[in-house]
């Protein structure tokens, strides 16, 4: 690259520092973590000017990661802290609150997979979500068991509460689907292009077709202030599960594979061999539905208003399910385990854009954070100090 890097970067860390060892200098920030030297900012009105680029102190070269997970626009003027040594905290100026706070992830167990995956320096940004946020539902089920009338009524009767995750898939619209509603029906060398671009959080093959979650079908529902529901096979379940993104994960099971079959038929929107290759890919999904630890509830699809209103309750939409037992409510949770940060940042605002002096000064708490690259970071507090 053209300019004198280790002037910019001495010029950079000598900029404005308070005692939250936030730094900024005009519309660019430099953080140290080991030899490298993290430069966030946007150059002269250029759109795609830079972003992220790294300095690295061993080999005296400048180099530009690829960078997943779904961008914040080129914004002016930020502060950067770093967490740890693994992420970077991103305050952006001006900015609204569901839109300030950004986390650029530099050595996180995600960038680690990410970077032997991609064989390339890899940096990630996740956005903060404000809030308690809801975790998304995961619900996974044989063809035919009933998933997706379970997720339209669920929909229907909340529409402000739950957003779906629209999937990516190679197979053909059935009659009645919409494009970029039902699913994003796309090809599959774009697809297959869009997986090595780091697109996805997950996808897989499935019944001979591949399907895929985008960070960006994620991310568009949490954007609506919506709780996110996706319908993804047991293998793109197993690959959250693995993922940062905490969910909960149900399991939906026929009550007999002769009614599934029976449902599959009654549907009539596959050919004779799509429904045989969909009833022997049921017998291994529902194997694999009952490994420990990969889903947290089963509900038995039998009578379909029970089922729904056992969905409703494991997802705290009934106040019923206080004191009901597992067994009464038809399905069985299994344990898995959560990790917590402890640490709280100040930021004093120098704008003077908020109007009391009081509200100058505001707390960031991070002891709750959950989640993160290539999706949200959830569980952020913030309040006036
Ligand atoms: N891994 C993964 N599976 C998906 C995704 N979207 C849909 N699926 C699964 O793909 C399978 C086939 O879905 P579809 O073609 O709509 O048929 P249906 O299940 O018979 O309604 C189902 O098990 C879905 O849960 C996705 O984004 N990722
Ligand atoms: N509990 C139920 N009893 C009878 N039929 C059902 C029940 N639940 C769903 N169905 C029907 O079964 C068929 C498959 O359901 P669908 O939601 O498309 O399944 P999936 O999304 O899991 O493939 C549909 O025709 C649906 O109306």
């Amino acid at each position: 690259m053209g300019e004198a890097p280790a002037s910019l970067i001495d010029n950079l860390q000598g900029g404005y520092t308070n005692v939250f060892d936030l730094k900024s200098k005009g519309s660019q920030t430099a953080t140290l973590i080991g030899t490298k030297t993290y430069v966030i900012g946007w150059s002269n009105d250029q759109e795609e000017s830079f972003g992220v680029r790294i300095f690295d102190k061993c080999t005296n070269e400048w180099v530009i990661p690829t960078v997943l997970g779904t961008k914040p626009k080129p914004f002016k003027g930020h502060l950067a802290v770093l967490l740890g040594q693994d992420r970077i905290l991103v305050v952006k100026e001006n900015s609204s609150f569901d839109d300030c706070i950004w986390f650029l992830e530099v050595d996180t167990e995600y960038i680690k997979q990410q970077k032997k995956k991609l064989a390339t320096p890899v940096v990630a940004w996740s956005r903060g979500v404000i809030g308690a946020a809801e975790k998304p539902v995961v619900i996974s089920g044989p063809s035919g068991v009933g998933k997706g009338t379970l997720i339209n009524k669920l929909m229907k009767d909340f529409p402000a509460m739950f957003g779906f995750s629209v999937s990516h898939t190679t197979r053909a619209p059935r009659e009645g689907e919409k494009n970029h509603v039902h699913y994003h029906f796309t090809d599959r060398t774009v697809m297959e292009q869009e997986i090595k671009d780091g697109k996805f959080l997950e996808f897989a093959s499935v019944h001979g077709n591949l399907y895929g979650t985008s960070t960006e079908a994620v991310d568009a529902v949490a954007d609506a202030g919506k709780r996110c529901i996706l319908d993804i096979d047991v293998q793109g379940a197993r690959c959250m599960r693995d993922s940062h993104l905490e969910a909960i994960f149900i399991f939906v099971c026929p009550p007999s594979s002769e009614e599934l079959e029976k449902r599959l038929r009654a549907r009539g929107t596959e050919m004779e061999e799509q429904i045989q290759k969909r009833l022997r890919n049921a017998k291994t999904e529902l194997e694999k539905g009952r490994e420990p630890g990969l889903f947290d509830y089963m509900l038995v699809n039998d009578d379909f208003n029970t089922c729904y209103e056992n969905l409703k309750k494991l997802l705290g939409l009934d106040e019923a399910v206080n004191g009901n037992s597992s067994s009464e409510m038809g399905y069985l949770p299994l344990v898995h385990s959560a990790s917590k940060s402890d640490e709280k940042i100040l930021i004093a605002s120098e704008t003077g854009g908020l109007e009391k002096a009081s509200q100058n000064r505001i707390v960031l708490d991070l002891s709750s954070i959950k989640g993160g690259a290539p999706a949200r970071t959830r569980g952020l507090n913030m309040y006036f100090a």
